[in-house]
């Protein structure tokens, strides 16, 4: 028998409202012991709710949704009542002393998972959505809570049956034909989804960008302005600037939003050959960081570098950019080294000093850069590892069955590449994955 289920679906705290939400078979029974009866289906209802004293707890509009149209496909309810924290912890108790059970992280939406109103792809969506903080994140959920992203992965599995059974009948009827020849006609429609998964295989980097942000690392010399740009472009004073060399240890990571997206940056420590302990692991994190990030700005003093410009100049890759800044300071040829420097690289150089407004051109520079990277005419196939995992899996598999002889062999890696894109959908997962994606979730959902 299911537990009937309850959850605060709504921030804690004091609030205008609080909803709390109902699921399971006992709900019809806890609406009738708390409101009275039951209202009409998804009818709004003004009830006076009563604990099994009969005190009052609050006027609430009451929801009852019999399954299986609701959310989880259970019964549910809901009621609306006004958000104090002692109106909410009186309708818990109560709701608690009549046998319903506090609703773990997720639980809602895994019920509505097991009786088929969502899929697990549209289950992780729900929980994007949940976390969006800009605008491409919740439409790129948004779109996936709608079925787009599983229906590409139906689609390929679909494509992929139609060549299992081909590769079959080739197995099943070996005298009707020669096999190869009927083993052939699955190799062109395999080649062509082997490419249209290289394909998204390609792009699924961008996906998860757009969830967790695309990640830029400022990187220089001590004392280039790093962390002056951090807080600029934060618009807070988020790191310490000195005029001391070697003032950033720790990696100091900040959250923005450019063009829409979501973007990550790190000031990092100046890096410099250097025999304090501190320092060196300061270094050691500014450069693992950098390595793994989507964009580095180098920055330079164009004005005052001396020889360690160079050595941060070596975690710089083609295509980031190369910040001269101070331009305030610069006279002559300043500057002038770093500048072929960063050509040879394959940089962008982009002159500007901090102290006087320069980094509008900067959160420009960067604006045209993230959106250019991350915005595409169709959303992305993965915006998981798990996703990307699946689609390497299939991709490997399907090139596999294009290499087997024997069509026997070829068969078995084509249904395991069906497989591996059923594992998006949630269609065979083992209970660990799903543990996994529901523990994420917030309670009440
Ligand atoms: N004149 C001038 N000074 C600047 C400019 N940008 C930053 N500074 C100064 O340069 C010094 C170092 O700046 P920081 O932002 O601390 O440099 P950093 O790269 O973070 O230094 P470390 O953390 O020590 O590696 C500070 O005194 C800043 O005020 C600029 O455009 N012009
Ligand atoms: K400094
Ligand atoms: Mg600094």
């Amino acid at each position: 028998m299911t537990d009937t289920i309850f959850a605060p679906a709504t921030a804690p705290g004091r609030a205008a409202l609080a909803v709390v939400r109902l699921s399971g078979p006992g709900v019809r029974d806890a609406v009738a012991a708390l409101a009275g009866g039951v209202p009409s289906p998804r009818r709004a209802s003004l009830r006076r709710l009563r604990d099994l004293d009969g005190a009052p707890i609050d006027e609430a509009l009451t929801f009852w949704f019999p399954g299986p149209a609701s959310y989880t496909g259970e019964d549910g309810a809901e009621f609306h009542v006004h958000g104090g924290l002692a109106v909410v912890d009186a309708l818990v108790e109560a709701l608690s002393a009549l046998g319903l059970r506090l609703a773990e992280p997720g639980e809602f939406t895994r019920r509505a998972f097991q009786n088929g109103k969502l899929d697990l792809a549209q289950a992780e969506a729900v929980a994007d959505l949940i976390d969006a903080e800009t605008s491409a994140q919740a439409r790129q959920a948004l779109d996936q809570l709608g079925g787009n992203l599983s229906r590409r992965y139906d689609g390929w599995r679909e494509a992929l049956v139609e060549a299992l059974a081909v590769l079959e009948a080739a197995v099943d009827f070996p005298d009707e034909d020669l096999p190869e020849d009927v083993a052939a006609r699955a190799r062109g429609p395999l080649e062509g989804l082997q490419r249209e998964l290289q394909a998204a295989l390609l792009d699924s980097e961008r996906g998860r960008r757009v969830r967790e942000g695309f990640r830029i690392a400022l990187v220089g010399a001590p004392n280039a302005g790093k962390s002056s740009l951090l807080n600029a472009l934060a618009e807070r004073d988020a790191a310490i600037v000195t005029a001391t060399p070697g003032t950033t240890r720790d990696v100091i990571e900040v959250p923005l939003v450019l063009g829409g997206y979501k973007a990550l940056l790190a000031d990092t420590a100046g890096v410099r050959e250097t025999d304090e302990a501190i320092e060196a692991e300061g270094v050691r994190r500014a450069r693992a960081w950098a390595e793994d990030a989507d964009l580095r700005i180098w920055v330079v003093d164009a004005h005052g570098s001396d020889g360690a410009w160079r050595e941060a100049g070596e975690l710089a890759r083609a295509g980031d950019l190369c910040l001269l800044n101070k331009a305030d300071l610069v006279t002559g040829l300043d500057g002038d080294r770093a500048r072929a420097a960063a050509a040879d690289k394959g940089l962008e150089t982009l002159d500007v000093s901090l102290k006087s407004g320069g980094v509008e051109a900067v959160r420009s520079w960067l604006t045209e850069r993230v959106v250019a990277a991350l915005s595409a005419a169709e959303f992305p196939a993965a915006t998981r590892l798990r996703h990307a995992e699946s689609l390497r899996e299939a991709a490997e598999r399907v090139a596999r069955a294009l290499a087997q002889r024997e069509p026997e062999l070829a068969a078995e890696d084509v249904r395991l590449a069906a497989r591996a894109l059923e594992r998006v959908s949630g269609r065979v997962d083992p209970e660990a994955v799903l543990d996994r994606v529901f523990s994420s979730f917030c309670i009440g959902k």
